[in-house]
């Protein structure tokens, strides 16, 4: 219980006969718990060998699911320096995701304002067209 595993150990542990994965610096042995997790076989895969800290906590797994947790503990994750850090690789994704999605969103407002500074304008001009006639 009181293992202490390298990152590398981890790693290795990535496939569904042997399934392992990092919570806040601890590891784990889901290779039992794949079929029942209720969020599917898929994510639980997809993070396997790796530090699943940040794709656990983005769900908001109930204390229920935390308590699950207990009887797969294998031992504490031993990091050394360069392992992968958890989420620092994915939130930086989401980052750069979020900066694309606001970009767009303020890509819209100057469009829709600019057509309508346009229209006003188009407006006016046709206004004073009509006084002049
Ligand atoms: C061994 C670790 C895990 C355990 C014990 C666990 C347990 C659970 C439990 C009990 C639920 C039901 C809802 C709840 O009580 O919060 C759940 C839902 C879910 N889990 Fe996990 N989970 C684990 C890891 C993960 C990971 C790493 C991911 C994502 C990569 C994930 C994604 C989800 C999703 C998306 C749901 C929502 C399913 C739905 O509402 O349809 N889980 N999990």
């Amino acid at each position: 219980m009181s293992a202490s595993l390298s990152y590398q150990d981890v790693a290795g542990h990535n496939t569904k006969d042997s399934l392992y994965m990092v919570i806040h610096d601890k590891v784990y042995d889901v290779t039992k718990f794949v079929d029942e997790h209720p969020g599917g076989e898929e994510v639980l895969l997809d993070v396997g060998g790796q530090d699943a800290t940040e794709a656990f906590e983005d769900v908001g797994h109930s204390d229920e699911a935390r308590e699950m947790l207990e009887p797969l503990l294998v031992g504490a994750l031993d990091r050394q320096p360069g392992d992968p850090l958890p989420g620092k690789s994915s939130s930086s994704s989401y980052a750069a995701a979020n900066a694309d999605a606001s970009s767009i969103g303020v890509g819209m407002y100057a469009f829709v304002f600019i057509g309508g500074l346009l229209s006003f304008f188009a407006y006016q001009y046709t206004q004073k067209q009509a006084i002049a006639v």
